[in-house]
C-alpha cells in the first residue's frame, strides 16, 4: 500500500511536522488557480499519498510527473497558484517538497497568505494551451477579497528532488488564520508537494451553544500533542474527515514487543497485557462529551484488543508544562476515566453515548490508550463546547522516547 508508510521521526526533523496538513485533499484544501499546468497539474501538490516516479509513464504532454510542473517559460514573469485551505488556521510551518523532480525542479520558491471571506471570484484560467493571467490581472481579483497578501516565505532557492534533498522546510512564525496560500515558483518547473502544517481555527462565536459537533476533529480545531509510537501510521490520521479510506489513513503502531508469550484473558475477554499504547489530542474546544465513536475501519488482522480515554481540563499554562519539552504521558494525575476499558472488534464502528462515559464536566484534552498495540482509523468526540475558551497558544510538539 504506497501511503503505508513508517513515520520514523529522526532528530533533524523540524517539530512543526507533527501538526495537522490543512491543505490536504482529504481536509478539503483545493488549488483554485494556476498559471500553468502544462506537464502536471497543480491539484498533485496536495494529493496525501507521497509522490510517486514511474519511469516509464509518459502523457502526450510530456514525462508524467506526479507534482505541479509548467513548462519550460519562454515569456516573462513566473509561475504560481493559488491553494484554498481545507481548514483554516494558524500554520507552524511548510514542507516544499520536490520529490523527483531533478532536471526541471523550480529552483527557488516564495509563499505568500491571505485570510479572505470567500475564495476570490476567479475566472481566469491556467491551462496547457494558451498563457495564463498575468500578475496584474490576478492582483485586480483578489484584492477585491483581501487589502494584502502577506509574505510567508520570501524568495529562496529550493533543492533538488533527489531523496535526500528533497524537503525543503520553513518553519512559519505567522499568528495571524490564514484561508489562502499563493505559491510562487522563480521562474518556473516542478514542486512534487506543499503541506502546510499547523493547526486549525474556527469561529467559534458563530456556533450556536446547543450545537452537538465533533470537538476532537481536524476541521474543528483538533490536533494531535502526543503518542507513544506511530510506526505506521500517525495519529492524526484519526481526527480526519469522514471514514477512513484505508488502513494508511489511520493511527497505527508497531507490534509491542513485550506481548506475552502465551497470552491470557480476563472476565470481561480483554487480554492481560503489560504495554500498551496511546495519543494525546487536544480538543478544538473545551466542552462536555455526549459521545464517543472508536472506528477500527480497515483494522481486520491488526485491530487493538481493547482501549479506555482519559480526559482532563488544561489552561493553555498548564498545556504549556507538559507540553514544552516532552509531554508527560501523566500530566500531574489529572487524568480522569472518561471510557472505562472496552473490548473492541476488527474493521467496526463502535459507540459510547452517555451512559457508558465515566465524566460528564468539560474537558480539554484526551488520551486514547489502546492495548496492546494495533490501528483505531477514527476517534469521534460529539459534546457542546463550554463558554470558556482555549486560545490555542503555539505548543512546541516534542517525541516522548
Ligand atoms: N524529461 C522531462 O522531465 N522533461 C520536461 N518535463 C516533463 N515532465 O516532461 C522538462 O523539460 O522539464
Amino acid at each position: 500500500m504506497a501511503d503505508r508508510k513508517a513515520v520514523k521521526i529522526v532528530s533533524d526533523q523540524p517539530d512543526f511536522l507533527q501538526f495537522n496538513n490543512l491543505a490536504c485533499e482529504t481536509a478539503g484544501g483545493n488549488v483554485i488557480f494556476a498559471t500553468d499546468e502544462w506537464f502536471a497539474p497543480a491539484s498533485n501538490l496536495l494529493k496525501r499519498e507521497p509522490p510517486e516516479f514511474i519511469a516509464s509513464a509518459f502523457t502526450e504532454y510530456g514525462k508524467w510527473m506526479d507534482g505541479w510542473e509548467t513548462r519550460r517559460k519562454r515569456i516573462p514573469g513566473h509561475d504560481w497558484c493559488i491553494i484554498q485551505l481545507g481548514v483554516p488556521g494558524i500554520i507552524h510551518g511548510l514542507d516544499v517538497d520536490t520529490s523527483f523532480f531533478t532536471g526541471n525542479y523550480s529552483p527557488s520558491a516564495s509563499v505568500q497568505a491571505a485570510c479572505l471571506d470567500e475564495s476570490p471570484a476567479l475566472t481566469l484560467e491556467g491551462d496547457r494551451t494558451g498563457m495564463a493571467a498575468s500578475d496584474s490581472q490576478f492582483e485586480a481579483v483578489a484584492k477585491l477579497h483581501s487589502e494584502s497578501w502577506e509574505e510567508l516565505v520570501p524568495v529562496t532557492e529550493l533543492k533538488p528532488g533527489y531523496s535526500d534533498t528533497c524537503h525543503n522546510y520553513f518553519p512559519i512564525n505567522y499568528p495571524s488564520r490564514v484561508t489562502h496560500l499563493r505559491l510562487n515558483m522563480y521562474p518556473d518547473g516542478g514542486i512534487a508537494r506543499l503541506k502546510v502544517y499547523g493547526v486549525g481555527q474556527k469561529d467559534w462565536s458563530a456556533l450556536p451553544t446547543q450545537d452537538q459537533l465533533d470537538l476532537v476533529a481536524l476541521v474543528n480545531g483538533g490536533v494531535c500533542l502526543g503518542y507513544s509510537d506511530a510506526h505506521f501510521g500517525h495519529p492524526r490520521n484519526m481526527i480526519g474527515l469522514g471514514r477512513s479510506a484505508n488502513m494508511g489513513d489511520g493511527w497505527e503502531t508497531a507490534r509491542r514487543l513485550d506481548r506475552p508469550k502465551n497470552l491470557q484473558v480476563d472476565g470481561k475477554g480483554i487480554l492481560q497485557v503489560p504495554g500498551y499504547e496511546w495519543a494525546v489530542l487536544r480538543l478544538g474546544h473545551p466542552g462536555v462529551i455526549s459521545q464517543i465513536e472508536i472506528d477500527t475501519n480497515h483494522f481486520k488482522g491488526n485491530f487493538p484488543d481493547s482501549c479506555k480515554i482519559e480526559a482532563c481540563h488544561l489552561t493553555p499554562e498548564e498545556e504549556g508544562k507538559y507540553v514544552s519539552g516532552r509531554w508527560s504521558s501523566d500530566p500531574g494525575n489529572k487524568w480522569r476515566v472518561l471510557l472505562q476499558p472496552q473490548k473492541l472488534q476488527a474493521h467496526h464502528r463502535h459507540f459510547y453515548s452517555c451512559d457508558s462515559l465515566a465524566q460528564s464536566g468539560p474537558v480539554s484534552h484526551v488520551r486514547l490508550v489502546i492495548a496492546p498495540d494495533g490501528g483505531v482509523s477514527r476517534l469521534r468526540l460529539w459534546g457542546r463546547p463550554t463558554s470558556t475558551r482555549h486560545t490555542s497558544k503555539l505548543s512546541l510538539w516534542k517525541l516522548m522516547a
